[in-house]
């Protein structure tokens, strides 16, 4: 681990080696606001070393077999779980969440990503139809894209970024990567794991640095045919723009305005611990956090007095605490954007229940600098409010009253975005008739992210295009061919 005067000092890592940046960016410590690292602030050199190196190693690592590069994969997933400990520690000090988090959630999710793909690479199968009055029959192939750009965001950051580069490579394809630049430590130590799991150089290269530099540089490359991104509306529509003079195919995975339905015979019990879940993990910075709650109005009181009471349970803690629930925001301008979304509410006549400017946050001295906010719960707020339409991404919920089920479809499908929504409920007709008609790419019953990786996820509306998961991302990193065959 390099080091300078104490701080952390990433390097690129270009055709399997480290390699110094002309300059460098400051990194912060989220539970301090100090800096601790210095992440390269790469632009186009950067990008054309690696594409270079991408190019060469293409030609071998698509032509091994599935069977070997799903070895190579199973490899990295064990080396990355033998040091689970170590990265989740890090993911905990470079994110601001906690401790437990990273050691239950993000690092785990990062080894089953390189395991799922790694087996099913080995089970796609191609498409074959006859055409017996011509005496015709048609089948397909599949080949890798070729360099695949792939662009992350800071929420979930080793979470993420394999989630993109395990079934890239799996597939045949070498990708220059680019994590978010306030979190990059995760994925400059997991360089270090490749040349022992048997990624040859050149296969996975990863450019540290902000979006407008060294990210624009990976969209506008020529030779870049494939872009996967993860992370805001208004980037996606940069990504967009640049990448639409090539047709380059897109991958965008974008934010989120969830709601959660709660109708008047579900489980409280079961519903309560998970909706706050489902509001605050990962300090609400997840796309798939719920951010409006529409309670059934004969329940409604009952329920928001004891979402509040469970709201002042959700411990904020320093990230190294594994008693704490939530740590820290990621930067002091995202804390500052969530609080404004917190004063807008007020402004508006909305009352706040519990959390930011009603209840006092405590820390050590140390933390005082850092960027910690309360759960907070707003209520009595209009479906037209910005906190209704907007994504804070952030430790915000709204709870809001409803009457009827074709009332709540209604309102809940009223934003732009449509990525994921909980329905609440023991009538098994009313889920299954309310998940249908519900404007979102998921929809999870009765509970909140259950993954399963085999099936499409993504968002509708403006949460964004395409859908990852074991056939989607195959199909998205190969093109495929349709061959005939007359006989
Ligand atoms: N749907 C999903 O799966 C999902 C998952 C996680 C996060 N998100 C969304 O991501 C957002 C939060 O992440 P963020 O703040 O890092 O998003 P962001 O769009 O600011 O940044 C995401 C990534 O894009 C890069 N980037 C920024 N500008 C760029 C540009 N002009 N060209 C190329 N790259 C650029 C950033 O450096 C970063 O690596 C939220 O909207 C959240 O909902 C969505
Ligand atoms: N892509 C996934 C989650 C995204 C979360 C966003 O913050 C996943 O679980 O595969």
């Amino acid at each position: 681990m390099a080091e300078t005067k104490a701080l952390l000092l990433l390097e690129n890592f270009i055709d399997g080696k480290f390699l110094p940046c002309n300059s460098y960016i400051d990194s912060y410590d989220p539970s301090t606001g100090e800096v601790y690292c210095r992440v390269p602030n790469s632009g186009k050199d950067e990008v054309e070393a690696a594409v270079v190196a991408a190019r060469a190693a293409f030609p071998a690592w698509s032509s091994r077999s599935p069977q070997e590069r799903s070895q190579v994969l199973y490899q990295l997933a064990d080396l990355l779980e033998q040091s689970l400990d170590v990265f989740a520690e890090a993911e905990s000090k470079d994110q601001g969440k906690t401790i437990t988090l990273a050691r239950t959630m993000d690092i785990p999710r990062s080894v089953q990503n390189f395991r799922f793909f790694a087996s099913s690479i080995l089970h796609q199968t191609a498409e074959c139809t006859q055409m017996e009055h011509q005496g015709c029959m048609h089948y397909t192939v599949r080949d890798p894209v070729g360099i695949a750009g792939l662009i992350s965001p800071w929420n979930l950051p080793l979470y993420l970024l394999t989630w993109k580069i395990a079934p890239a490579i799996a597939a045949g394809n070498t990708v220059i990567a680019k994590p978010s630049e306030l979190t990059s430590v995760t994925a400059w130590m997991m360089c270090k794991l490749l040349e022992k799991a048997g990624v040859p150089p050149g296969v996975v290269n990863i450019v540290f640095g902000t979006g407008p530099r060294v990210g624009e540089a990976l969209v506008s490359h020529p030779e870049v045919p494939v872009i996967s991104f993860t992370g805001s509306q208004p980037t996606a529509e940069r990504i967009t723009q640049l990448s639409a003079p090539y047709c380059k195919k897109l991958s965008l995975e974008l934010g989120g305005k969830n709601p959660a339905i709660i109708f008047e015979d579900a489980n409280l019990e079961e519903c309560i611990p998970t909706t706050i879940r489902s509001s605050f993990a990962n300090q609400g910075e997840i796309c798939l956090c719920t951010s409006r709650i529409f309670v059934q109005k004969s329940i409604y009181n009952d329920f928001l007095k004891r979402f509040v009471e469970a709201a002042r349970m959700w411990k904020v803690g320093i990230p190294s605490d594994p008693s704490a629930s939530m740590g820290a925001l990621i930067s002091k301008a995202h804390l500052e954007k969530v609080r404004n979304y917190v004063k807008r509410a007020c402004a508006e006549g909305a009352q706040v229940l519990c959390g930011e400017g009603v209840d006092k946050l405590i820390l050590p001295p140390r933390n005082q600098t850092g960027y910690f906010m309360l759960p907070t719960v707003i209520t009595d707020i209009k479906d037209e409010s910005c906190c209704m339409k907007e994504e804070i991404f952030g430790p915000v919920t709204c709870i809001v009253p409803f009457d009827n089920e074709e009332e709540v479809i209604q309102r809940a499908n009223n934003v732009k975005y449509g990525l994921a929504a909980t329905v609440w409920s023991s009538n098994v007709g009313r889920v299954h008739r309310v998940a249908k008609k519900l404007q979102s790419g998921l929809v999870w019953t009765n509970c909140w992210l259950i993954r399963e990786l085999n099936l499409p996820f993504g968002g509708m509306k403006s949460s964004g295009v395409g859908r990852e998961g074991a056939k989607e991302s195959y199909e998205f990193f190969t093109e495929v061919k349709t061959i005939t065959i007359k006989h």
